[in-house]
């Protein structure tokens, strides 16, 4: 068949797909309709599950469930949109993993509040100036991100959803020869991260690494001075310009960073795949056993723990520690339900939302 043929039935095929995307938003706005009229959340992560999940089980083409979801999150994000804008923060610079975290789940046409801390993301949520929050919490090599961790414990949001990232660093520079470049920008955790190439690419030549805010902000260094070099995302070399000379150089594939999308009293209908996510605070933890205890009773109600961080107690003179702790389940399932009233107040619920693998 001809290039010109091929293309005719694209563009038949691209008039359907038009008329039926037209079609699915009229019946997004009916229920955007229902919602408003019932006061009801308009985002709602276990259903867009649903219909993945749906998806893939009826696929049986060239679609990949990873292409499936990038072009309905793309879809469900105009269709949430249209039932009511929503202004998204996330932890800035522009180009910054997070940035990708944010778009992956809303989209390239949601209204976006670039913010240039942790801190200040948290607040945009808590002051209303925008619906949604992403923040990173944990990094698969690194461990977890400690502001995160204490903001989630300070700060009364909840956790909406989960998403993973499959993080990769490039080497970006407007210098073509390494023998010119002098100075390195990028994250501290993104120099560990890199080690391996550092080494070997760098091994003797005097070239000063530089931490700063984040790697976008170290692509934005790199396109201001040619003789300096940026380790940071793709998007973010892109974004400012910057060439990128080596790609892919972090030290283990298998690097991959989690972010939580915060919003003020949200409440996940249960799925069948959910994570929650509590703070303890236990009493007596000078009494020997109270910890295992603790982990007893999840064990006992055959809940799966998946996540146990200690961070100190300030403001006192003790060595006390509270939790940050995540388990597979949901909020409203029996037995999760024993252990939240047999601790009461000691335990926080922080949101039970779909679990990402
Ligand atoms: C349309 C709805 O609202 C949102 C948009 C969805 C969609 O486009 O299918 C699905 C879930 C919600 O996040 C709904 O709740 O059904």
């Amino acid at each position: 068949m001809e290039l010109q043929d091929l293309r005719n039935r694209i563009d038949a095929l691209d008039d359907q797909l038009l008329g039926i995307l037209n079609e699915r938003m009229e019946l997004v706005k009916k229920v955007g309709d229902l919602k408003r009229s019932s006061q009801s959340i308009i985002y709602r992560p276990e259903r867009e599950k649903q219909i993945l999940d749906r998806l893939e089980k009826r696929n049986d083409g060239l679609l990949t469930r990873q292409a499936i979801d990038a072009i309905f999150f793309e879809i469900f994000a105009v269709s949430r949109n249209l039932e009511l804008p929503e202004r998204v923060s996330y932890l800035g610079p522009e180009g910054s993993f997070t940035h990708q975290a944010a778009e992956s789940r809303f989209g390239g046409m949601s209204e976006y509040l670039v913010l240039p801390t942790i801190h200040s993301v948290f607040e945009s949520v808590e002051t209303g100036r925008a619906k949604f929050g992403v923040v990173p919490i944990e990094n698969n090599q690194e461990g977890i991100v400690i502001e995160t961790v204490d903001f989630l414990r300070e700060k009364n949001l909840s956790i909406v959803a989960e998403v993973l990232l499959q993080v990769h660093f490039t080497f970006a520079s407007q210098s073509d020869s390494l023998k010119n470049i002098r100075r390195i920008y990028s994250k501290d955790i993104a120099f560990r991260q890199c080690g391996k190439f550092i080494s070997e690419y760098l091994e003797g030549m005097d070239i000063e690494l530089i931490p700063v805010e984040s790697t976008s902000k170290a692509a934005k260094m790199a396109a201001q001075e040619p003789d300096s070099a940026a380790i940071c995302s793709s998007i973010s070399a892109r974004l400012f310009g910057v060439p990128i000379l080596y790609d892919n150089i972090e030290d283990s594939d298998q690097n991959r960073t989690r972010f939580l999308i915060l919003a003020k009293d949200f409440v996940n209908i249960k799925s069948d795949d959910d994570k929650t996510t509590i703070i303890a605070n236990l009493p007596n933890t000078n009494r020997p056993g109270v910890l295992y205890e603790f982990l007893k009773d999840f064990n006992d109600r055959g809940i799966n723990l998946t996540k146990i961080e200690s961070r100190p107690v300030r403001g006192t003179s003790t060595f006390r520690a509270w939790f940050l702790v995540e388990f597979l389940g949901h909020v409203d399932d029996a037995p999760v339900q024993e252990v939240m009233h047999k601790y009461g107040s000691h335990l926080k619920w922080l949101g039970s939302y779909i679990r990402v693998s």
